[in-house]
């Protein structure tokens, strides 16, 4: 499969979420990716259910969300409910991972892990046949706009040769300070779901910008 393009709402103008819904809705983009955050897992409170739920009235490709949040077992069925389509919670913030794995299915759930840029990669070995995707956080989660962390590239390659051995069409998601400059070595390494958010809504075109960050081929760079 080619790589899949979510732009982060995160970045969105929000007096005017339904134009930028709509903007993503035209575009060659595949997902939304829609960043919870609680201020207590991450330094920054973004949105909850009423506005996640407005983007899912008018969104017509699926709502790929992303919970920087403690205690997510207690919100899974009601982030399926609002429409979630994969939905991706902390290995930071789960105590029993496997249990909120199986809840995240049993919602009817593509079900996510993300790693924080410390975490290592080899903590999801052995859940990692149980995944349908990993998100590799390549910034601090809690913010838009940061720059990208190098070592990122590093842990894309490491889980692309372990999952090769345990669960070859796994889904790797980059999140943070990923634009042109760094998309076909992020592709290069393994990964296959791209995140950007100020990449996309700072450029003066963001449908240009999505065209050009799809088309990006990373056969072709050596990293
Ligand atoms: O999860 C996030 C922040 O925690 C955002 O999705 C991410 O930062 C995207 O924004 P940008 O592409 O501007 O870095």
């Amino acid at each position: 499969m080619t790589h899949l393009i979510a732009p982060s709402v995160l970045s969105a103008d929000f007096a005017n979420l339904q134009r930028d819904v709509e903007m993503i809705n035209a575009s060659q983009a595949d997902w939304f990716h829609v960043d919870v955050m609680d201020g207590v897992f991450v330094p920054n409170i973004s949105f909850g259910f009423p506005v996640m739920e407005a983007i899912k009235k008018h969104a017509k490709k699926p709502l790929d969300v992303h919970l920087m949040i403690v205690n997510p077992d207690q919100y899974i069925e009601r982030f399926a409910a609002a429409g979630a389509d994969v939905i991706t919670v902390h290995y930071e913030a789960c105590t029993h991972l496997h249990r909120t794995v199986q809840a995240i299915h049993a919602a009817g759930c593509k079900a996510s892990v993300a790693l924080n840029p410390h975490t290592p990669a080899a903590l999801l070995k052995d859940i990692l046949g149980d995944l349908d995707m990993v998100l590799i956080m390549s910034v601090n989660p809690g913010f838009g706009g940061q720059q990208f962390i190098p070592n990122t590239l590093h842990k894309v390659r490491e889980l692309r040769a372990m999952a090769a051995l345990i669960k070859p069409d796994l889904l790797i998601e980059v999140d943070g300070g990923v634009g042109l400059h760094n998309t076909a070595a992020l592709l290069q390494a393994g990964a296959n779901v791209l995140v950007a958010g100020n990449a996309i809504f700072a450029a003066p075109s963001p449908t240009a910008m999505i065209t050009e960050l799809k088309q990006v081929d990373g056969s072709a760079v050596q990293v």
